[in-house]
């Protein structure tokens, strides 16, 4: 079977101000290549200090080693903040994945709420902080809050570094360069238990088949186990195994979206059969939630034809997409994890 290799690429080129712009621009035209054929990549050499990424994830392990109780203490209303943890098909109460998700400011739709939706429905609520109806973020604590905003604060700068890399092979103009740094990130930390090879026959798995919402996440992961997988453009699972030190950088539906088409929006899930838990710490670059996900007009003459979509703000691909990760039982059926190669 073929070997699947995904591309590494050495941003390094493109941080540094020593670098001539054929450098720059063979970074640039890299990580437009992998973002039209693949819609994911390994980004190495990024500046962000390694020490942070290790101490990000440990955070996270902590948080989940809590007893039930205390980690319920940070459950909230929202569909789109808080913790939550799903023991998805399984007949036993195995959590196979818990998560807790913070969402920045954003000031979205009016008051906080979906037009048109019933404020009395979970799914109507936007992460504002606090939206709407009251939910804030719930932090486990003060050190907690300044080491997260630390990392997501290293990783915007990295990705504004990175859209000006894609800005460059686009050719976008200033306008279309400056819509799409007025992105935003909120982070969410994984917690997974391992599965057993019986329980991934019986239809078990982490996390199902999703592709993310918005334009670029930088996924951070444990690197001794090989639990993330990707689909590729024929429908075949093919395993993305941890370099150490490096993002997984996946692209977004809100990108393929900007880009009529021309970027992947790449199908993901997470199978953890190991030792140990895993962790993984998501960054999740996205628009502002009233950001209209209209061609950017230097793609849309070349594009696919964009009228065929119904969702046309970012907020409302947002929540259709938490809605099915929350019920994503249905699409782990009809997925099974041992179809993977
Ligand atoms: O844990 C992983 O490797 C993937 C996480 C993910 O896809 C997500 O949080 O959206
Ligand atoms: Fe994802």
């Amino acid at each position: 079977m073929a070997v699947y290799s995904l591309p590494v690429i050495d941003i390094g080129a493109y941080l540094s101000s020593d670098s001539s712009s054929e450098q720059r621009q063979t970074v640039a035209c890299a990580v437009d290549k992998a973002c039209s054929q693949y819609g994911t990549f390994y980004l190495v050499n990024h500046e962000v200090p390694q020490e942070l990424c290790d101490k990000i994830r440990t955070l996270g392990r902590s948080f989940f080693q809590l007893s039930m109780e205390e980690k319920h203490k940070h459950k909230v209303g929202s569909l789109a903040r808080g913790y939550w943890s799903s023991s998805g098909v399984l007949q036993t109460d195995k959590v196979q994945i818990e998560t807790l998700s913070f969402h920045p400011p954003v000031n979205c739709y009016h008051n906080g709420l979906l037009p048109d939706a019933d404020p009395a429905s979970p799914s109507a609520r936007l992460p504002t902080v606090p939206d709407a109806l009251g939910e804030q973020d719930s932090w486990p604590s003060k050190e907690f809050r300044a080491l997260t905003k630390e990392y997501t604060d290293h990783i915007l700068q990295l990705n504004e570094r990175v859209f000006d890399s894609i800005a460059d092979s686009l050719g976008l103009a200033d306008v279309s360069r400056n819509q799409l740094q007025k992105a935003v990130a909120h982070i969410g930390f994984n917690g997974y238990n391992a599965l057993t090879q019986a329980e991934i026959e019986q239809g078990g798995i982490n996390l199902a088949a999703h592709a993310d919402a918005g334009c670029l996440t930088f996924l951070n992961q444990d690197s001794d186990s090989v639990s993330l997988q990707i689909q590729d453009c024929g429908g075949k699972w093919h395993d993305v195994p941890p370099i150490p030190g490096a993002f997984v950088v996946n692209v977004g539906t809100a990108f393929n979206r900007l880009t009529a088409g021309r970027y992947i929006d790449v199908q993901h899930r997470v199978v953890h059969c190991s030792e140990k838990p895993r962790i993984s710490v998501a960054t999740f670059i996205a628009p502002p939630f009233d950001a209209p996900l209209d061609p950017l007009p230097e793609l849309a003459a070349v594009g696919e034809d964009s009228t065929k979509h119904t969702l046309a703000l970012y907020g409302d691909i947002h929540l259709e997409q938490e809605r099915a990760y929350i019920n994503s039982k249905a699409m782990v059926l009809s997925d099974p994890a041992t179809s993977h190669v």
